[in-house]
């Protein structure tokens, strides 16, 4: 890890426990604050009573892991420059694999069969962090003061992706990032690791990286594009970064919340009035999916900016 960057005390960071956020929990408009303050303020939180079982996310960890461990030629089948492809496998600073994921019925028998676990356990996986990622987003869209089922059955006919990124272990006198700073197109990425090494840009310290400890059991929810422009900018799509370990190498699970490819996302009316402007034009997935192939010198979310 690199040495100059400092890591987030338990303290700096907002931890939900997801079981107050359901419907007989007095204590939850204390916690929809704290979504609130925390997406307002670091575009980042931790869940944890997630409900999403070990043995679950360990599955799906250990049949990426054989994955990545596979001889290339048998990864290289799934090597595609077409960003649209539904599955597609990348390497370079590290080993990606995308995945459509929603509905898991229509996309499954394109993912990898090798390892035999594959499926089955990005399946299992999948399914629950969708069904995770929309009672976290509904309790944002809570915490924005929209009502509750705001955006509910765009969301349902959404696209779900996941991302699953291996980090090869750095040389001891490496300063090589493993993923350069960015910010994700979704509304949310709820991310899973085996490891720390995630660092996000702390906007309350003057834009000072922050290394993300990994807390057993916890997964990180992060700001993307489409819900700050959802808020007209109240929340801010977090800058977030890799740097690979010098111990071991690191798998990540990202999954990304978004609607459906044609779908446009702009700022909920209910924000926008005369102190507050429109600050974003509408945008679609789709939209942005064009974005990545022009390699414009702008990030996504500045080309959205009125
Ligand atoms: O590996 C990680 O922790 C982050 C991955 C990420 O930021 C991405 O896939 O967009
Ligand atoms: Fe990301």
């Amino acid at each position: 890890m690199n040495s100059l960057v400092p890591i987030l005390h338990s303290s700096q960071i907002t931890t939900i426990d997801v079981t107050q956020l359901h419907h007989d929990s007095h204590t939850k408009p204390l916690v929809v604050k704290s979504i609130h303050d925390a997406c307002q303020k670091m575009g980042f939180f931790q869940i944890i009573n997630h409900g999403i079982s070990k043995e679950v996310t360990e599955n799906a960890l250990g049949s990426l892991s054989k994955f990545f461990d596979l001889p290339m030629d048998q990864k290289n089948i799934f090597l595609f420059d077409d960003v649209r492809k539904p599955v597609r496998f990348v390497t370079n600073s590290r080993d990606m694999i995308k995945l459509y994921a929603y509905p898991v019925e229509d996309w499954i028998s394109s993912w990898p069969h090798n390892p035999t676990d594959f499926r089955e356990n990005l399946g299992n996986y999948a399914a629950e962090v969708r069904r995770l990622s929309n009672e976290i987003m509904g309790a944002i869209v809570e915490s924005l003061g929209l009502c509750p089922t705001y955006l509910r059955s765009k969301l349902e006919q959404g696209v779900h992706m996941i991302i699953a990124n291996k980090y090869p272990q750095s040389s001891p006198s490496s300063n090589m990032l493993g993923l350069s700073s960015h910010t994700d197109h979704s509304f949310i990425t709820i991310l899973l690791e085996n490891m720390s090494g995630l660092e996000i840009m702390d906007f309350t310290d003057d834009n000072a990286w922050k290394s993300v400890p990994a807390t057993d059991g916890a997964l990180k929810v992060l700001v993307g594009n489409h819900l700050e422009v959802l808020s007209n900018g109240l929340y801010k799509s977090v800058f977030h970064r890799v740097t690979p370990s010098p111990l071991m190498s690191r798998v990540s699970v990202g999954s990304f919340l978004n609607l459906a490819m044609e779908d446009m996302v702009e700022p909920a009316t209910e924000l926008v009035d005369e102190d507050h402007p429109e600050r974003y034009r509408a945008s679609s997935l789709d939209e942005y999916v064009k974005f990545l192939s022009f390699k414009e010198e702008k990030s996504y979310i500045e080309s959205l900016k009125i």
